[in-house]
């Protein structure tokens, strides 16, 4: 069945700004649910830079089932990328009600099935894309990824706010590219600054998540097209992601109580 009438829960992952590691974690929350037993979908709905298919090394197309576009499969997860349907060398350039019919029909066509949990990797900002998730999908909780320096914060905090207009629960901040350790057990090199995230949460009373920090191997991973949390799942980014996709589950359960 083509929608997402069959799907259990919908973690939107979304930014403030640009550049921050969204699809990162979207890809290995997706992942780290999936360890946990979880049917999961993981949907690219970033319609401006679709890197999904390139930072999970995927090379085959989706097929068609009537009007329906069937999901690839990898690393036990099912993948739907508007990356799929464009040309990789040719700039987007679609407008705003082009971007939100897109981001409809991925959301109308796609015989997702019976899933626990679809992740979305929402484009960056607050644009037509995010904008016409959150409102066709009411039920669809909102993590929010920030890196800990002040003006994504800021950003971030503006992003949080619309979600919230629209009626999305903001259920979680993450904050990526934290402390920078040139060695396991040296003091960590705060590149990107310090405690942006934490202070956000204290402000907003939304929980932080957890913490991933700057990992070499976690960019190389990407590009690689091999996930970190399948290539090296001992890495402490790999343990902050698992903790992450705990949190989120532990979230379902709160809120079914
Ligand atoms: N914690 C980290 N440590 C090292 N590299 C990272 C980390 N998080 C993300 N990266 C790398 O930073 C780059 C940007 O990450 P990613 O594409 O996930 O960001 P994004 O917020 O989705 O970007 P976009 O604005 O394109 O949507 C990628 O090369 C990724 O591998």
């Amino acid at each position: 069945m083509a929608g997402i009438g069959q799907v259990e829960h919908v973690v939107a992952v979304a930014s403030g700004k640009g550049g921050v590691g969204k699809t990162t974690v979207a890809i290995n929350l997706a992942l780290g649910l999936a360890a946990r037993g979880f049917s999961v979908g993981l949907l690219d709905a970033d319609v401006y830079g679709p890197s999904i298919p390139l930072m999970l090394g995927i090379s085959t197309e989706p097929v068609r089932e009537g009007d329906a576009l069937v999901p690839v499969e990898k690393f036990g997860l099912l993948i739907m990328s508007i990356g799929f349907l464009v040309d990789e060398a040719q700039p987007v350039i679609w407008r705003g009600p082009m971007v939100s019919r897109a981001v409809k029909e991925f959301l109308d066509q796609v015989a997702w099935g019976r899933l626990d949990c679809l992740v979305v990797d929402l484009p960056p900002g607050t644009g037509d894309p995010s904008i016409t998730i959150a409102r066709s999908i009411p039920a669809a909780e909102v993590v929010m990824v920030t890196t800990p320096q002040a003006v994504a914060v800021a950003d971030v905090r503006r992003a949080i706010h619309l979600f919230q207009r629209l009626g999305n629960p903001v259920t979680g901040i993450v904050e990526n590219m934290a402390g920078f350790r040139a060695a396991p057990g040296a003091a960590p090199i705060d590149i990107f600054g310090a405690g942006g995230g934490e202070a956000l949460s204290r402000e907003t009373g939304i929980p932080l998540l957890g913490s991933i920090p700057i990992e070499p191997e976690l960019r190389a991973a990407g590009d690689a097209g091999a996930p970190i949390l399948i290539r090296s799942p001992d890495n402490p980014a790999s343990l902050a992601f698992g903790r992450i996709a705990e949190q989120v589950k532990r979230g379902w359960h709160i809120r079914l109580q």
